[in-house]
Order: C-alpha cells, then structure tokens, then sequence
C-alpha cells in the first residue's frame, strides 16, 4: 500500500494539477493507495502519523509536493519507519534533484513505485529534521524574501519556479549586510569576517538547483558546510552563476568544511531556513544522522549502493 501526501498549493498549484494526472495513472495501473490532502507544514507531521498508523503494511510515502512539503513529514517518516518517495511539485525540487529523481511526473512515478532504497542521512537540530540544508545568512534571506513575493506566484503560474529565486537573489543582494560568523564544525571553531552565508548541507543543492556544496552526498554520513566571507557586492554578483556549477568552492572568499556537526553563530541576527522553510533568526547547530531516512531513488540501483526498501527496514 502507497500513502501519497499531497500539498495542492505548491508550486503555486501544481501539487494539486500533478495529483490529478497521477491518480489517472494509479487507477489505469491497478495500484493500492490512500490519499491525504494535508493541510499546512504544522499539522502535517501528525496528520500524516495519523494516517500510517491504521495499518502496517505502507511500501512508501509519496509526497506531491515541494521541499517544504517534505520537510514538514521527515519526522513522521522516521519516526514510522516508511521510505519516502517523491513526485516534484514545487518551485526548488531540491530534494528531488538530490535524489536523481526525474522532474517529469510519470517517470517519478516510476521511481516512487520501484523497490529500491538509499539510506539517506538527515541534518537533526532543535527545530527537527532537514533533508536538504539548513542555510543562514544571505540565502535564507533570499527565501524568506521570495517566499513572501508576488513574483513566486508569478512565476510559478508561467511555469518558470526556478527564476523566482534569480528575482530574489538579485532583491537580497542590494539590501543584505554581511557580519562576523563563527562556525564549529566537529568541535573545531573558526571565526570569519564579512560573512554573507553558511550553509550546512545534506544535498549538492537548494534554490532550484544551486550547486552550494557540490560534492554533498546524501549518504556518506557527513555534512558538508559552505562559507561564503569577505566579498563584496560585486564579487558575489559575479560568484552566482559559477555556483549554478558548484564552481565557486575553489574561490579564496569561499571556505569549504565537511564533518558530522556544524554550528553557526553570527554575530547579528540572521535568518536560517531549513529545506527552504524558515527556522527563525537563532544560532543553528545540526548534527548528521546517517542513514536515518530511506528514499526511493535511481541512485539507489545506479550504484548498487542499496537494496530493495522491504529487505533494509
Ligand atoms: N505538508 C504541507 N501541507 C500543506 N502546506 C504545506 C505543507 N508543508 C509546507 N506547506 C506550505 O506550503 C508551502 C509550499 O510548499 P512547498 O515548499 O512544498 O512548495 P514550493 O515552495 O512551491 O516548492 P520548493 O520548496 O520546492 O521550492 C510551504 O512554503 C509551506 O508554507
């Protein structure tokens, strides 16, 4: 049996548009499953405990929806012990990305119903679970500004999720005051001037695609941290799009870390977002879990390097 999750507002409406042509395809398939319609990220964790509960026998949850939308079921999902799949809906679709999961709905479909498993970590800190990164700074900022914009809606009506975050980038960049940072990574502290952002991650990207720690990877039991410091405006312009290639890490103002804990503390307050939701202005301090969550994923059976999701929980 398959519990999808659905979020029909991300992605501007494309949850609830995607819902639709994967139902067609379950009944023209002959698959079992239950639907939930979840309501927002703060009832979704026990709506979805809820709805696992009343039985044992769930292969996946599915999720319709984007990073956010997961990122509101991880600790269900963990807590139950079911294997995550995902259908792309959102703006970002980091996750999938990540994951090697195709954009195209019925190819991801495909995937969501295959039986084979990474054993993907996930970042814990005191706001809970995050599968992409927990970024603060400049790109927190960046989310929380385009979250509240009307050019997100805009964008996502044409189709176009991805330059909603260009739009934002450009915004924060003319507003956005780098401070003092102090980073902690596996009890080793260092302290950098002029610091625009840090970001803890789990996965290569986030902002539809944004290759901040290239070589991440979701199941080698390590986060990987990305200090961008002493830039100035202009260089960090011309930064951007070498990081559309993850290229920017051999830059002098970029710092590269990798352990199994980070803690960020800026020096004024500073947004932190997690998979792209926001965790308020405090310090974050996360510490990698490995192989807390499975996720249905092609890079499972690409490197061999897990087995079918029945035989691994
Ligand atoms: N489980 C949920 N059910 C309903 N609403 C949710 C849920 N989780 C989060 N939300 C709200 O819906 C918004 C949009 O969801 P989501 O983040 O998945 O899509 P997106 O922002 O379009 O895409 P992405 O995060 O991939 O850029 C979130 O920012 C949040 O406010």
């Amino acid at each position: 049996m398959y519990l999808f999750i659905i979020n029909p507002r991300s992605g501007g409406g494309t949850g609830g548009r995607t819902w639709h042509a994967v139902e067609a395809m379950l009944r023209s398939r002959g698959t079992a499953y239950e639907a939930l319609f979840t309501q927002s990220a703060d009832s979704a964790e026990s709506q979805v405990l809820h709805a696992l509960g009343r039985r044992e026998d769930w292969h996946a949850a599915i999720v319709i929806g984007g990073d956010g939308t997961i990122h509101s079921v991880l600790g269900a999902l963990r807590r139950r012990g079911v294997p995550l799949a995902v259908i792309p809906a959102g703006s970002g679709n980091d996750t999938a990305r990540g994951f090697g999961i195709p954009l195209a709905t019925e190819a991801a479909l495909d995937t969501a119903l295959q039986d084979r498993c990474l054993e993907a970590d996930l970042l814990s800190g005191a706001d809970g679970l995050t599968l992409t990164a927990v970024a603060s700074g400049f790109d927190a900022q960046v989310a929380v500004n385009v979250n509240r914009s009307r050019y997100k809606r805009l964008c996502n009506a044409i189709g176009a999720g991805r330059l909603a975050y260009l739009i934002g980038i450009l915004h924060t960049l003319m507003t956005f005051k780098p401070c003092r940072v102090s980073v902690t990574c596996d009890g080793k502290e260092q302290a950098f001037e002029n610091a625009w952002l840090v970001s803890v991650c789990n996965l290569p990207s986030y902002g539809g695609g944004l290759l901040i720690c290239p070589q991440a990877k979701a199941d080698d039991g390590l986060l990987d941290v990305c200090v961008v410091h002493g830039v100035s405006r202009g260089q960090l312009l011309r930064l951007l799009p070498t990081v559309v290639k993850g290229k920017h890490t051999r830059l002098p103002f970029v710092t590269m870390l990798s352990g199994r804990s980070a803690a960020v503390r800026f020096a004024e307050p500073r947004h932190a977002i997690g998979d792209g939701e926001s965790l308020g202005t405090v310090p974050q301090a996360v510490r990698c879990e490995p192989g807390a969550l499975r996720v249905l994923s092609p890079l499972a059976s690409a490197q061999g390097a897990a087995g079918p999701c029945s035989a691994s929980g």
